[in-house]
């Protein structure tokens, strides 16, 4: 079944519900900050696996104690859609337990 984009409206009424996820241009964001890099690091193995068990992907940037996301879906051509938002909402359920602010 294809994934269609969200409006505009439509992003910004379900973002309303997930704290510190931006749009950023057509690409859904977070910036966490973790207590140490192996902390951060760990998180990366734990998001991969929700990713893998989704089949959606975003791109991941590991710092020293800090992780970031960015994600948009490829099959509706860069655009955002509520497999997006599954990702961010399944990511911010496990971010308290690895102490991600
Ligand atoms: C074949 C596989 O289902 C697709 O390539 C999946 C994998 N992960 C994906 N991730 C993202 N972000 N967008 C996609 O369209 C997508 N498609």
């Amino acid at each position: 079944m294809a994934v269609e984009p969200l409006s505009q409206k439509e992003i910004e009424d379900r973002l309303a519900e997930l704290p510190g996820w931006s749009l950023d241009g057509d690409r859904l964001t977070r910036h966490y900050r973790l207590g140490s890099h192996f902390a951060a690091t760990a998180m990366v193995v734990h998001i991969a696996q929700v990713q893998e068990a989704l089949d959606h992907h975003s791109d991941l940037t590991l710092g020293y104690n800090t992780l970031a996301l960015s994600v948009n879906t490829h099959s509706a051509g860069g655009a955002v859609t509520e497999k997006d938002l599954e990702l961010a909402r399944k990511v911010e359920a496990l971010a308290p337990g690895h102490g991600a602010q």
